[in-house]
C-alpha cells in the first residue's frame, strides 16, 4: 500500500477526523490537539494527515499536493470549488444549516436596501438575488452574530447548528437556505492511483457515519 496524504479542515472538522482515525487503529505519535506541528505521519506508514484554512483543502487536493481532503460542504459551495476535485463521501459530521438570522422581534424593513453580514458572500448573494431582494454584502470572518447587535448589518447568513450562539445573542432565524455536511474530496489522479488506499480510508469513515458519526 502507498502513503495517502490527506488535508482535514483546521477546527472542528480536523478534531473530530483525528478522534475518528485514532479510535480506529491509527496512531499518530506527534499529534495531540493543542500541537502546533501541521503534519503528522500515522506510525504504519499508511496515513499522513496535513491540516489545513478549510478553504484552502480542495487547493490541496486540485493541485494534487495532497490525495484526498476533508472539508464542510459549505466551504466547497461558497469557493466553487467543484469541477476539479471529485466529491466521494458525504462523511455525516459538522452537520449544520445556513441560515438567515435577525434580532428578535425586529422584522426589517424589507422595501429598504437590506445590509448583509456574512462570512459566506457567495451563498447569501444568491440567496438574497433568488428571492429579489436588493442587498449589499458586508463580508465578516467571524462572529458574525455581532453585526446586527451594532448596527453593522440588518440581517446575517451564517451557520446554526444547536441555535445557541443565536439565542446567547438574541437573534432568530428568519429563513433556512441548506443544509450542510463535512465531504470527502479526491484528486482524480490520486482516485486512480490510490484506489485502494481511498477505499480503505472511506470503509473507515463509514463504519463511523454507520455508528452514528459520534465519538
Ligand atoms: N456550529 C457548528 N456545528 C457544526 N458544524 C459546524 C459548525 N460551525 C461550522 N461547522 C462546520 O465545520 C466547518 C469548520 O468550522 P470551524 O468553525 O471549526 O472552522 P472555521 O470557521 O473555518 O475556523 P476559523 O474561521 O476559526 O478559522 C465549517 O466549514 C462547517 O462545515
Ligand atoms: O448554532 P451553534 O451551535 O451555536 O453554532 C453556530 C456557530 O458556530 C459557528 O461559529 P464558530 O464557532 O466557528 O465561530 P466563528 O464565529 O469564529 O466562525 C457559526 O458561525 C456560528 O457562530
Amino acid at each position: 500500500m502507498m502513503t495517502l496524504h490527506i488535508a482535514l479542515a483546521k477546527g472542528r472538522i480536523h478534531k473530530q477526523v483525528m478522534a475518528y482515525l485514532q479510535e480506529s487503529g491509527y496512531d499518530f505519535p506527534t499529534y495531540s490537539e493543542e500541537s502546533r506541528k501541521l503534519i503528522f505521519a500515522d506510525r504504519s506508514g499508511q496515513l499522513k494527515v496535513t491540516l489545513v484554512k478549510s478553504p484552502d483543502v480542495a487547493v490541496y487536493v486540485e493541485r494534487g499536493a495532497t490525495d484526498i481532503g476533508i472539508v464542510g460542504k459549505d466551504v466547497l459551495v461558497e469557493e466553487c470549488f467543484c469541477a476539479d476535485v471529485y466529491e466521494i463521501a458525504d462523511l455525516n459530521i459538522g452537520r449544520c444549516r445556513m441560515a438567515v438570522a435577525g434580532v428578535a422581534g425586529n422584522e426589517p424593513e424589507l422595501t429598504k436596501r437590506l445590509t448583509i453580514g456574512t462570512k459566506y458572500p457567495r451563498i447569501a448573494r444568491q440567496y438574497f438575488e433568488k428571492n429579489h431582494y436588493s442587498v449589499d454584502i458586508v463580508k465578516l470572518n467571524g462572529s458574525v452574530e455581532l453585526a446586527p447587535l451594532v448596527g453593522l448589518a440588518d440581517l446575517i447568513v451564517d451557520l446554526v447548528e444547536t441555535g445557541s450562539t443565536l439565542k446567547a445573542n438574541g437573534l432568530e432565524v428568519r429563513d433556512y437556505i441548506m443544509d450542510f455536511s463535512a465531504r470527502m474530496i479526491c484528486n482524480p489522479v490520486a482516485f486512480k492511483l490510490k484506489k485502494r488506499e481511498i477505499e480503505a480510508i472511506c470503509s473507515v469513515m463509514e463504519k463511523r457515519k454507520a455508528a452514528g458519526g459520534k465519538r
